[in-house]
């Protein structure tokens, strides 16, 4: 399948791998896109493992995901998401761009949402639960989701994937991976809160 409308757009990458892709609806106009961040702690252990925050309120609640929001007027998203991190659960960490994701929504067909994603490998400060956010840690060994399980650390659960965007299982295994992605998934919201996938694409990037 070709990459959809939107993904390389603002970029002069030509190369790609397709990673994985489904979905036959088409892909959903919209005319302009919102800016957001989403960043990732990734602590090499050992054990290895991923920070992710539940979401107490607003948009994606009772998710776990990474830390972000909006980019601001006059802020850069790299800057979004130190501040992001930093108000929703209290630590700094230096950043490195890592992915790029576009979603559109049936219903909302003038957005579309850009998340740039951030990983960081270790943080400074005390993590702390805020009024959005409840960080824990999950376990972050290298198995793929689909395939059978390790004997998992003891004291790490593992990514809970079930209590996750359903975009988050073509992903997160390549911020995990140290391979920069891009993708696309257009969604279908209709039951309040419930968001289900019409069409997704995912790929690497080779510079
Ligand atoms: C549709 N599939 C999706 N899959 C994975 N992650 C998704 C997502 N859609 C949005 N996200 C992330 O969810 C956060 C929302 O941020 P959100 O709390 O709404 O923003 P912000 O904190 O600025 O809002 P308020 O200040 O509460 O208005 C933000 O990290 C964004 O990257």
């Amino acid at each position: 399948m070709s990459p959809p409308p939107g993904v390389f757009d603002d970029s002069n990458v030509v190369q790609y791998i397709e990673t994985s892709s489904g979905g036959d609806h088409v892909w959903l106009p919209f005319t302009s896109k919102k800016l957001y961040t989403n960043a990732f702690i990734v602590s090499p252990g050992p054990p290895r493992k991923i920070l992710l925050g539940y979401k107490k309120r607003g948009f994606g609640a009772h998710l776990y995901n990474g830390f972000g929001g909006k980019v601001e007027d006059g802020e850069s998203p790299g800057q979004a998401a130190l501040r992001e991190l930093k108000e929703e659960c209290g630590v700094e960490a230096r950043l490195n761009h890592c992915g790029t994701l576009l979603f559109v929504t049936t219903g909302e067909p003038e957005w579309a949402f850009q998340i740039e994603l951030y990983r960081a490998d270790a943080y400074s400060g005390t993590l702390i639960e805020s009024e959005e956010m409840r960080p824990e840690w999950f376990s972050a060994h290298d198995d793929h989701p689909l395939e059978i399980p390790e004997i998992p650390h003891p004291s790490l659960r593992p990514i809970p994937y079930d209590s996750m965007w359903p975009d988050d299982v073509h992903w997160l295994p390549l911020l995990l991976a140290n391979r920069p992605f891009v993708g696309r998934a257009d969604f279908v919201n209709d039951t309040p809160g419930k968001y289900n996938m019409l069409r997704w694409w995912f790929g690497v990037l080779s510079t």
